[in-house]
Order: structure tokens, then sequence, then C-alpha cells
């Protein structure tokens, strides 16, 4: 692995225990690996057995992907542990271990909000029961929002809420995850150099963080968490079959996506034919307007109309029995040696990380940074460069030609229909093969 300036691989510069009773070993030797609970782009999670029979989750983060002095990921580790709220995934420990990041959390044993509904979505389906999900689907955001709404509070964002990083134990107990930690990651790692490079999923990407024009707050993500109902309802997010540039262009241009807007998982229909209720559709569309100031805060949406009832301590313990005895007791444990599958990160091209390659020094927030300031960069997965800008001057230049003003609102369908002109979807198929051969050299079409 290439040395990286200020990177110590001394474990006791990083090693962070627990001053709890129980103190965390910084000592690889000390965990058995029991499983692998999934993967994900720059780590691998596993399920690990510690000292007295304990077990943790350990995340193995190969040190090339790291683009952060190991001191400061220290200081950030020790204020994750402060971070003791019960919807928010705290971190025992971690240390180095070879080229290797280890970080030691509790074990979140059904895994992901997302793979925990669709593998119990497949028990019922196996089982010829229907699968009702939106009752718990609700539980499972507000509960996300009592964590989200700790860290607001905190003048933090998270910058990567998603489906994946909302983990579920067996006791039906819902955690964030990953708070902090995909800020130190890098792609490429010594190939960028100079060049301070930022990762993210682009799917649950608020279009304002995409456009900077005005900069972009805490209601980000709201957007991500509209996102995440939407992913959990339908078994993937919206634009998650697109590669990344892509995912940009159509959540800057298009209204934003719906229940409606996208068809269901085609895997195996696993989430067809759920029905959901109009407060489910009222609480996705509050979540995804394009104005960030038009949403709501996290303490809105929890003493709104849709979720307050849920505030109810008694209300919460029957939502969180009925999910564990619906949900999480039908689906087996990740990373256990008898669970026949780990929980799949079905990489759709949208799902895939993106980097910005920010072309000068900028104040780095912890978390996925979601960051274009002037004079950044994207890089889809070819890894070529292509500036935002010039993907929104394409953008202008294509509305221009085909729809006028309002093309960032209206789809090509509707483009076409308001002008009369059968060729705009050609068009906008032509355009974004072009832009495509520009940039990643994917084809969109395939897909
Ligand atoms: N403490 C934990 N307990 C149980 N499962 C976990 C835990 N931490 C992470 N996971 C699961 O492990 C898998 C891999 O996680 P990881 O954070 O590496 O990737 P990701 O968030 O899915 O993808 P990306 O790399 O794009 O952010 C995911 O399915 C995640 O839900």
């Amino acid at each position: 692995m290439a040395e990286k300036e200020g990177m110590e691989k001394d474990s006791s510069i990083i090693a962070v225990s627990n001053s709890s009773a129980f103190e965390w070993p910084p000592d690889p030797s000390c965990y058995e690996l029991i499983g692998k609970i999934g993967q994900g782009a720059f780590a691998t999670v596993w399920r690990a057995k510690a000292p007295e029979e304990r077990e943790c989750a350990i995340k193995v983060l190969n040190l090339d992907h790291v683009d952060t002095n190991l001191a400061e990921i220290r200081l950030e580790v020790q204020a994750m542990r402060l971070s003791l709220h019960p919807n928010i995934l705290t971190c025992y420990a971690a240390f180095v271990n070879e080229t290797n990041l280890w970080l030691l959390t509790p074990l979140m044993s059904k895994g992901s909000s997302l793979h925990c509904l669709q593998r119990a979505r497949r028990v019922l389906r196996d089982r010829n029961e229907v699968a009702k999900m939106e009752d718990h689907i609700l539980y499972i955001l507000h509960e996300t929002l009592l964590g989200l709404q700790y860290i607001h509070e905190n003048g933090q964002i998270h910058r990567d809420i998603k489906a994946g990083n909302v983990l579920l134990d067996g006791n039906g107990d819902v955690r964030i995850a990953d708070f902090g930690v995909s800020g130190w990651l890098v792609q490429g790692g010594a190939q960028q150099e100079k060049a301070k490079t930022f990762v993210g999923t682009p799917c649950w990407m608020a279009p304002e963080v995409m456009e900077q024009v005005h900069g972009y707050d805490y209601k980000a993500d709201i957007w991500s968490l509209g996102i995440t109902a939407l992913e959990l309802a339908k078994g993937y997010a919206p634009y998650a079959k697109y590669p990344p540039m892509k995912v940009l262009i159509l959540t800057i241009q298009e209204d934003p996506p719906s229940l409606e807007s996208y068809i269901d998982d085609d895997d195996d229909d696993l989430a067809c034919f759920e029905e959901y209720t109009r407060t489910f559709r009222t609480l996705v569309q509050l979540c995804l307007q394009k104005n960030p100031a038009k949403r709501p805060t996290c303490q809105e949406l929890l003493n709104g109309k849709i979720l307050s009832f849920m505030n109810d301590p008694a209300v919460r313990q029957t939502k969180r029995e009925t999910i564990r005895s619906q949900v999480c007791d039908i689906v087996p444990d990740v990373g256990s040696r008898s669970s026949s599958s780990s929980p799949s990160n079905r990489q759709m091209p949208g799902n895939a990380p993106i980097s910005i390659v920010l072309s000068k020094e900028v104040d780095r927030p912890p978390g996925t940074t979601w960051v274009f300031p002037d004079g950044s960069q994207v890089l889809s997965s070819s890894m070529t460069p292509v500036s935002i800008d010039d993907v929104l001057e394409e953008l202008d230049e294509f509305g221009k030609q085909t729809g006028g003003e309002h093309y960032r609102s209206k789809s090509a369908e509707e483009l076409a229909k308001n002008s009369g002109d059968d060729n705009v979807q050609d068009d906008l198929d032509a355009f974004m093969d072009e832009f495509e051969q520009n940039t990643a050299g994917e084809d969109f079409r395939r897909l």
C-alpha cells in the first residue's frame, strides 16, 4: 500500500476502545470472523466473535481508500462513541490492522432495513401470504428520524441516508450506520494524488447537492429519507438502474420521483401489488420537494399528522414488537454460518458510488460528502472527469433545443406531447448517448 502523508500505520495512533466495563481489545487476534455480512464499495463487513462470548460487526476498510489522517479518524471515532443515541450505531473501537482500518460496531443482526424487508417479502411470498409492509416502513422511518433529529440538533448532516445504512436488529431496534465514516474515503487512492476525492451514491442525493448553486444543508438528509421510503416500498431506489451521471441529470431535470414514477423491483416481483395509503404518499411527497426550504425538518415530520402518533412510547413499543414478530423473526441473521445468503448489496449502476474530485482544497465535513463547489468535477464509474458545470450547460442547451424554459421540470414524454414532436424522446436518447460517449462510455440504451 502506498504510504500517505500524515497517515501513521501504528495502531496505537488510532486505537480507541470503550471506556465502559468491557474493553474491546485493539488486537485483531482477539476476534474470530464468523461470516461476511456484506460488501460495500470500500469495505467488507463481518460478523465477529469477541472475547467473553460477545459479538460485534467489524467493518474492514482498505487504507488505500482512506484519505483521512488517522489522528483525525481517532477524534471522529471518539466523537461517534459520544453519539449516544438509541437510533445511532455507535463505534466500540477502531484500530489499524496491516493495511486495513477495523471499525468495531454493535452487530445489527438483521442487517440493513432493505435487506430485512426484502427477505421477509420473499418468505411471505413463498408461504403464499400477503406482504403488507407500510406500517413497518413507517416505523423504520420514524426511528430513523429520531436518530437524524439528534444528528441535526448537533449541527451535523449525515449525508448518506439510505436503506443500506438503516440497520435492524432482532428486537426490532433501528439504528443509523455510517455516521461520519464515508467522509474518510477516497476512491482511486494514490492515483488521485493532490485532488480531494469525495464519494457517494447518487440515487439518494438531493438536487441542490448536485447543483451546488446555493449550497445545501441538513434538508438534504430529508430528501434522502424520502428516497429511502421509496426504496423500502419498491425494493430499490428511483433511477438505481441508470449509470451515476444519468442519475444526476434525471434528478435535476425531472419532477421528484414517487411510487408511480418507476416500476417495482422486477427481480422477483417482491414489492409488486403492495398498496400504499395516501398518508404514505404524502410523507414521500413532503420529503421529496425540490425546494429544500419547503421540506419539513425532522421535528416537523415527527410532530406532524402522519407520524406523531408513534411518539407515544406505548405505540412505539407495539410497533417494535410487531416488526420483530412479523419481519425480524422470519428473517435469518446476517453473517451467521447458517444464513443461506448474505445481504446482497445489489450493485445497480446508480447505486455505485461516484467520486467527486475537488480541484482545490476545501474543508471537508464528516460523512459522505456531496459537495460540488465551483470547479469541482464529477467522475463517473470509468473515472473520466466531467465538470458539473458542463453537465448543466449541456442540459441548458438541450432544454433550449427541445422544450424551452420548463425542460427541467418536464419529462421527455411530456415535452413530446406538448410540442407535438415525437422526436423529442429520440433527441433525449441521442443526447444521452453522445453525452455518455463523451464521459463514461456506458450505453444507457442497453440498460
Ligand atoms: N453493524 C452492522 N450490523 C449488521 N450489518 C451491517 C453493519 N454495518 C454494516 N452492515 C451491512 O453490511 C453491508 C456492507 O456495508 P457497507 O457500509 O460496507 O456498504 P454499503 O453502505 O452497503 O455500500 P457503500 O459502500 O456504497 O456505502 C450492508 O448491507 C450494511 O447494511
